[in-house]
């Protein structure tokens, strides 16, 4: 179950919670955690020259002078710098006055190389920018370049959004509790987290459970149950049929490689729908892909009848013009039940915002079908701009607002994809790559999605297990990854995946 998130807030309920049920009070907690940290450090940094360990006047503190004192016994030589004393009768307080000797001012700490820092300023608990001496303090240790293990998350890294609130520490560990945050996988939180290693002290199963979290780290559990492999008795409509539109002749190869996604994922049978001018471009590139003409809404409707695709893509390669949305609403007009969900991206999605209020009432009529959109940041902004301009909103919750809003599963794509549904459960991707930084790799996200919701996936396990699949693809290939690569890396993954769910072909 450690695929699940809490936040800040969840945690501190958490906690709570634990404390009730026993068998550990808050510094009974306090003191699993210190000895978690404590051993974690001696087995990393056995060369270390001294420790200098940075605490604050809260629980983050606390878990510092636990830590403090346990280096002391282990025979490190420990300086601890203090900002603001731990308030009478806290947990941090008993903490402190059990640590042997006098802290020193936050303002002088100054590190030599070959030195560690336990950065246990402040946690969960942080509600502000960093004060000028804890600021200096991050400073100071990224210039001396001295290995940093943070408390819970780097000091002045916000829990909730990955954000920095001012200035903040960079670890080359971080120790975290029970659960990860969103902060240590949310950009720029996870660059600044460096490894995380989330450790037990004393928080059950049972506890999260009642806790209830609603986001998730997208790693396969969280889909697997869901993923499709076909029966032995299939055929390939019955695995599943996707429909891809097509732009004009300059413009098609980001329906090809959305098409060729969708196949190569497992829907049996997929089709690209080009207008009559680019009949030609397509049809030299295609095979196993059929290809049909698809100038007007009937033509469309014509091939929707007759071979009643699961699933449509619209936006690759279309053009961010008016047309292009006017199409998509007329096409959702028409809609009925059948095809069952549709995948928009790119200029399906820079269109919309000419009328965004138009879309998001059609994809919450009646026989509508279930949508995923797939937006980076830029196409994000330009249908969700309130949203996205809203400071308060960590990467989750504008993911979750507009998943509301548009009545869509949203992938928010980036180094930290979000993927977020609209009833209200969210995951956050971890196994991103930069190689994907490349033309069409969206597109090709777009025809992983849509293949899986083809075979039968549910949108919001679609998306995520679609995002986790790209981004793995991409791995396996490595340095020098185009687009067109992508399909035929997935199969390693699907492989795997495969053989996960018992799969003997
Ligand atoms: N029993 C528990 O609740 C446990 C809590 N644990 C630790 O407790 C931490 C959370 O403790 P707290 O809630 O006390 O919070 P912190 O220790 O993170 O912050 C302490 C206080 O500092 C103030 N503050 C916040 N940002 C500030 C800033 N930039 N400058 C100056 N003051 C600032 C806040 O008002 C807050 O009350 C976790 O991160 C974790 O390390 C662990 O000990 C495990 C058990
Ligand atoms: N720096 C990065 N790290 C990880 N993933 C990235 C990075 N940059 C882009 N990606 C991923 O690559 C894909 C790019 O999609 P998109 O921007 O739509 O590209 P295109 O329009 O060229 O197809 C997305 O899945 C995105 O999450
Ligand atoms: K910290």
């Amino acid at each position: 179950m450690s695929h699940e998130i809490l936040t800040p807030s969840e945690m501190g309920r958490a906690d709570k919670l634990a404390m009730q049920h026993g068998p550990f009070d808050g510094y009974g907690l306090m003191s699993n955690a210190g000895t978690q940290i404590a051993t974690l450090i001696l087995a990393r940094f056995p060369e270390m020259r001294c420790a200098h360990v940075l605490c604050g006047p809260g629980n983050n503190g606390g878990d510092g002078y636990v830590v403090a004192r346990l280096l002391v016994k282990g025979g490190v030589d420990v300086h601890l710098w203090d900002e603001g004393e731990p308030r009478a009768g806290s947990d941090a307080a008993i903490a402190a006055a059990d640590y042997p000797v006098e802290p020193r001012p936050l303002a002088d700490f100054m590190p030599e190389p070959g030195d560690l820092v336990v950065d246990a300023l402040y946690g969960a608990g942080l509600s502000k920018p960093l004060s000028e001496a804890a600021a200096r303090a991050a400073r100071v240790a990224k210039e001396s370049s001295v290995p940093v293990v943070a408390v819970d998350l780097p000091s002045g890294v916000s829990g909730e959004s990955g954000q920095i609130l001012g200035d903040a520490f960079a670890a080359a560990l971080t120790v975290t509790f029970a659960r990860k945050k969103p902060g240590h996988l949310l950009e720029p939180g996870r660059t600044l987290c460096g490894d995380v290693e989330v450790v037990d002290i004393g928080i059950s199963d049972e506890v999260i459970a009642e806790i209830g979290p609603r986001c998730f780290e997208n790693l396969p559990d969280i889909w697997l149950e869901k993923f499709p492999v076909p029966a032995l008795d299939t055929y390939k409509y019955r695995r599943g049929h996707v429909g891809v539109f097509s732009g004009s002749p300059t413009a098609t190869g980001a329906a090809r490689l959305s098409a060729m996604a969708s196949a190569r994922v497992g829907a049996g049978a997929v089709t690209v729908l080009s207008p009559t001018r680019s009949l030609a471009v397509n049809g030299a590139h295609l095979t196993s892909i059929m290809l049909r003409k698809a100038d007007t809404l009937d033509e469309v409707l014509g091939f929707l009848d007759a071979r009643k695709p699961q699933t449509l893509v619209y936006g690759p390669g279309l053009g961010p013009e008016q047309e292009v949305a006017n199409f998509l609403l007329d096409l959702l007009a028409a809609i009925d039940g059948a095809p069952e969900s549709l995948v928009l991206d790119a200029d399906g999605l820079t269109s919309a915002a000419f009328q965004p209020e138009a879309l998001f009432a059609a994809l919450h009529a009646q026989g509508a079908p279930k949508a995923i959109m797939t937006p980076h940041e830029g196409e994000f902004r330009r249908l969700f701009r309130d949203i996205a301009d809203d400071t308060k909103l960590s990467k989750v919750e504008k993911a979750r607002a507009a998943a509301a809003r548009a009545d869509a599963v949203i992938v928010y794509k980036g180094p930290d994809t979000v993927i977020a549904s609209p009833d209200g459960r969210a995951a956050i991707n971890s196994n991103g790559t930069p190689l994907l930084a490349t033309a069409g790799s969206g597109d090709v996200l777009s025809g992983l999605c849509a293949g899986l919701l083809a075979q039968g996936m549910p949108p919001f396990e679609a998306a995520c297990a679609a995002v986790w699949i790209h981004c793995e693809a991409a791995r396996s290939f490595g340095p020098g990854l185009l687009a067109e690569d992508l399909p035929l890396a997935l199969r390693p993954v699907l492989g795997d995946l495969f053989a996960r769910k018992g799969w003997m072909g």
